[in-house]
Formats: C-alpha cells, sequence, structure tokens
C-alpha cells in the first residue's frame, strides 16, 4: 500500500467578479511508505491547496486521493497522519505541554504513553524548558516547533507539512531538517512542501515540481544531480607543474584522459561541474510559459 495515491486531483475556486482559478489541474502522483518527498514549488503554485485537499480541508473539485489505503476526507485516512498547516496558529492561553496533551488525547493515546511522548517531543523540540509557559509569550520560531510537536506526538506514518522551514531561523532550520532524517531513519514517511530549494536538496529522496497548478516533474534527487553534470575541471601534472584544464562537456572525458596519457602527464583529480537542483527548478520555470496570473 503506498503512503498517498494522487489522481487527477483538480481544485478551482471562484476568485474576485466570480472569475475561476484553477489552483490545481489534474495532479496525480504518488508517495512511497518510507520516502521522504518535497513538494517544490513558487508562491501560488498549488502546494498548500495540494496539501489541504488531502487533509479534507477543502473539496477537490475533481480527481481522487488516497492517504495509507483510506480515501481522503474521510477520519480513517487522518487517523495515521501528522499534519502541519502552513500558518498554525494555536489555543495561545494553554502552554505547549497542555496542548500536546489536548492533541494526544484526541488521537486517543493512552495516558502512560502520552505522558512519555509528550515529553519526549518537547525535549527533541527543545521546547521542554517552556513546557509550563502560556503559549501567548512564545516567539515565531517556538510556535513553528509547537507545530511540529503536534504532528509527531501520536507517532504517525505519515507527516504532512506545509513549508516546516518557513519563519524559522538557521539553526531552527537545520533542527527541522534534522528531524526529517531521524524520521525517515525510522522508516515514516514525510510529505513536505517548500519553495527553496536548498531544503529539498539536503532531505528528499524524491522532489516533484508544481508550477501553476501543474505537476511538472517528479524525479530522484540523486539523478537531477547525477545528470547535472555539465561538465568537469581537470587537474594535470605537468612535469613539476600543475596544470587544470575545463571540459565544458558530460562526452569528452574519455578523449581528454587518452590525450593526457600520450603526452606523459598525469592527471591529479577530475571534479565534475553540475547544475544543482536550483538550476534545475529555474530552467523548468523557465520552460513553462505563463498562461495565467497566480
Ligand atoms: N480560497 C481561495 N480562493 C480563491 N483562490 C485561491 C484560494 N486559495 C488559493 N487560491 C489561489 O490558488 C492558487 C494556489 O494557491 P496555494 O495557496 O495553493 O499556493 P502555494 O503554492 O501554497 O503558495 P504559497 O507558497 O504562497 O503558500 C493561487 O493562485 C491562489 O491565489
Amino acid at each position: 500500500m503506498n503512503a498517498l495515491e494522487i489522481t487527477d486531483l483538480s481544485k478551482e475556486f471562484k476568485g474576485k467578479r466570480n472569475q475561476r482559478v484553477l489552483a490545481l489541474d489534474r495532479l496525480s502522483m504518488t508517495l512511497n511508505r518510507g520516502e521522504v518527498f518535497g513538494f517544490l514549488g513558487p508562491n501560488g503554485a498549488g502546494k498548500s491547496t495540494t496539501i489541504k485537499c488531502l487533509m479534507g480541508l477543502i473539496r477537490p473539485t475533481g480527481g481522487d486521493a488516497s492517504i495509507l489505503g483510506s480515501k481522503i476526507g474521510t477520519v480513517e485516512s487522518r487517523r495515521n497522519v501528522g499534519y502541519l498547516p502552513e500558518n498554525p496558529s494555536f489555543y495561545d492561553y494553554l502552554t505547549a505541554e497542555e496542548y500536546l496533551m489536548f492533541v494526544g488525547k484526541m488521537f486517543e493515546l493512552d495516558n502512560h504513553l502520552l505522558l512519555q511522548r509528550v515529553e519526549d517531543t518537547l525535549k527533541l523540540l527543545e521546547l521542554w524548558d517552556a513546557r509550563k509557559r502560556p503559549m501567548r509569550g512564545y516567539s515565531k520560531g517556538m510556535i513553528q516547533r509547537v507545530g511540529l510537536a503536534q504532528v509527531m506526538v501520536h507517532d504517525p506514518e505519515l507527516y504532512i507539512l506545509d513549508e516546516p522551514m518557513s519563519g524559522l531561523d538557521p539553526i531552527g532550520r537545520a533542527l527541522v531538517k534534522e528531524i526529517i532524517l531521524e524520521l525517515r531513519g525510522r522508516g515514516k514517511t514525510v510529505f513536505f512542501s517548500t519553495h527553496i530549494t536548498d531544503d529539498v536538496e539536503k532531505v528528499c529522496d524524491r522532489v516533484g515540481i508544481i508550477l501553476r497548478g501543474e505537476l511538472k516533474s517528479v524525479e530522484r534527487l540523486d539523478t537531477i544531480l547525477k545528470e547535472g553534470v555539465v561538465g568537469y575541471h581537470i587537474h594535470i601534472k605537468k612535469g613539476g607543474a600543475g596544470n587544470e584544464i575545463m571540459l565544458s562537456s558530460r562526452d569528452g572525458l574519455p578523449k581528454v584522459m587518452a590525450e593526457v596519457a600520450s603526452c606523459g602527464d598525469e592527471i591529479t583529480l577530475i571534479e565534475p561541474i553540475r547544475k544543482n537542483l536550483e538550476d534545475f527548478f529555474l530552467d523548468i520555470v523557465k520552460n513553462s510559459k505563463p498562461d495565467r496570473d497566480t
């Protein structure tokens, strides 16, 4: 059973003056269990709309999807999912500890297990010292970490995170990436949206690129990076001196190596020159003509 199965999912909104906005256009994809999937797209691309449809917060106008085998919109489909909304807001008169207890009870955790999970989660998210303070006094970064804590407290199989790194400082971002990797290490599945390529490059197995409601590409990250090799820097020892040549294509390497060898010189290092995920993403954006405002 896949973690997610999405088939032709579409969502049309009625915008200003009854203008129709096709926020999602027949999106289809599957998410394997145990993988970390980065859902990458610029502002207004349709990431939150997709996630809200999956979580049953809005109804798709076309297509369908299932989560861990259960149809979206059902209680069953949400039971084993941790969901972080894009801009989480909480009952701010509660403390983080009280709030996590409340969430755990909603997921019907037994009391003993719940107390342990709340403690572990607060410590993991570095909220332990603040656990008795009402959340209204928390910083933005702390609120975002409470958001992640409430996602994790019932230890679900699947994590659906809408921009989990947004609003965090570099330390907070590093912590979230560490947590995502730790979840993957425990065989969990993570689907998270972002518009920052670097976030994806650090933690994802696969990346999907969404643009103006259309899924433009789904690819393994290692394939993108491997196929992104556009040339090489070749370091050569010539007599006593060092020399460097740049080869700006992937193809000519054997020929250059043979030529260097025939001159009796020695290759000391070959460094691939590669496009990174950001270049790949920008190429897709450039090659896709805008057909409507977002
Ligand atoms: N309730 C709504 N009514 C009308 N249009 C909407 C509504 N919600 C979203 N849209 C439109 O749908 C499109 C996709 O929006 P969505 O919020 O899914 O994008 P996003 O990729 O999550 O962007 P961001 O990174 O800015 O959050 C945008 O054009 C947006 O203006």
